[in-house]
């Protein structure tokens, strides 16, 4: 029997997948996998039973993946699974700024005689402009970032998009009229709207500050779906006060901003609708089973992606271990000192760390394995 705690509501539609081996609740004591959205885990004690944490969602800025993974925890996220949602809600801000939406229905609830008159006299006062022929800069073209560029193309905008890590994956989806730029620093001066799509690491921490805001257009609108801490708050307030940033329209509304007249705060809706939350769910679900029930680690953020397919052998054991030469040397010789025969075997790693998937047609001595494998380098040892 497998436990899961949930930390956060996860779809029906993903935790009616988890058979009758599994139980599900929202206590993390004992548990071997954990289901979550955005709670904050970093002030979480980790249980010792935990294998494995799964993000139903993209970013992974609220689980402590470093600790995870000197634990042998393995942390999965559903990659382009709440995507779309995003980019529809992307394209929604753009077009909310452009057409002063926000401003114009708070106005328009104020109104209490008289009230179509009052409107045809007023309403010039948020006239606004069209977004076709205007430039729109994509900071990350990722699963969103590419989605909101094809898109916005299709709504005339000129798109110019800036990533220096693109995947193959990415490259193959991004329209072929969307200009990619060589550096932020180039893209900036050239945009009417800038949407940022990165995840929030160390090097991303306040990408957009003063230095960058000086580039920008007057008058530009910036646009934060991606995480708060990704926009100097300082410095995005100071540029709208100055009118170098028309609007900012943020999914991470800080009480700073909700004063702001320019800011139009959405509260963290990006990825909330039915459709991205089932995808998310299901999909972390099943990465969570699949590891837990064969070792096979698909999406993971700290692991690399390592399959033998649905365990049918006698026994398959799992290494989790540091990217070091000779450590699969390390790890056969000592199955073969305990006379182990391997009928299967992938090794694969991923930055520092290495994953090693062993199938082996014979029972073995989990303890006495266990103890023949402690050696340096190796991180955790699981016979499944
Ligand atoms: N508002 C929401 O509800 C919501 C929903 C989903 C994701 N997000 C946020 O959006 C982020 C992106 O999501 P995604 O699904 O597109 O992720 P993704 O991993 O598919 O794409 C991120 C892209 O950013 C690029 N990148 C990294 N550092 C960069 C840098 N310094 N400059 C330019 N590009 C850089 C990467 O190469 C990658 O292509 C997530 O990490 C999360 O923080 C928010
Ligand atoms: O990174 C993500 O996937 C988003 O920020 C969505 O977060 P949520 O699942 O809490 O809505």
């Amino acid at each position: 029997m497998y436990k899961i705690a949930t930390l956060n509501k996860i779809s029906s539609k993903g935790l009616e997948r988890f058979s009758d081996r599994y139980t599900v609740s929202d206590n993390t004591s004992d548990a071997q996998g954990i289901l979550l959205r955005s709670q904050d885990m970093h002030s979480m004690a980790l249980p010792e039973s935990l294998l494995a944490i799964a993000r139903a969602g993209a970013g992974v800025n609220n689980i402590p993946v470093d600790a995870c993974s000197k634990k042998g925890i393995v942390v999965f996220n559903t990659p382009g699974a709440n995507a779309n949602a995003v980019k529809e809600l992307v394209l929604t801000g753009i077009l909310m700024s452009a057409r002063n939406v926000s401003s114009a229905i708070a106005w328009t609830k104020t109104l209490t005689e008289d009230i179509s008159k009052t409107v045809e006299k007023n309403k010039s006062q948020f006239a606004g402009h069209e977004i076709k022929g205007k430039v729109l800069g994509v900071v990350g073209l990722g699963a969103i970032g590419v989605m909101v560029a094809n898109a916005a193309e299709s709504l005339g905008m000129h798109v110019i998009g800036y990533d220096p890590y693109m995947s193959i994956q990415s490259a193959h989806e991004l329209s072929r009229t969307v200009e990619v730029s060589e550096s932020l620093d180039l893209l900036l001066p050239k945009c009417d709207y800038i949407t940022i799509h990165v995840p929030f690491m160390e090097n991303t921490k306040e990408l957009i500050n003063e230095k960058r805001f000086s580039l920008m257009k007057d008058g530009v609108c910036l646009l934060n779906f991606s995480r708060d801490q990704i926009v100097s708050e300082a410095d995005i307030l100071n540029a709208l006060e100055t009118g170098k940033v028309r609007k900012y329209v943020t999914d991470f509304p800080s009480e700073k901003f909700l004063c702001n007249d320019k800011a139009i705060c959405i509260p963290h809706l990006g990825a909330s609708t039915k459709e991205s939350e089932e995808n998310c769910a299901r999909m972390a679900v099943d990465q969570m089973m699949d590891y837990l029930e064969n070792g096979n680690i698909t999406n993971s953020v700290n692991f690399p992606n390592c399959s033998l397919g649905i365990s049918t052998s006698m026994n398959r054991i799992a290494v989790l271990n540091k990217n070091v030469p000779a450590m699969l040397g390390k790890i056969t010789g000592i199955l073969a000192d305990m006379n182990i025969n391997i009928s299967d075997l992938n090794n694969r790693s991923k930055g520092e760390l290495a994953y090693t998937l062993i199938d082996i047609d014979s029972e073995v001595d989990e303890v006495a394995l266990k103890q023949a494998l402690n050696v340096n380098g190796i991180i955790s040892v699981r016979v499944i």
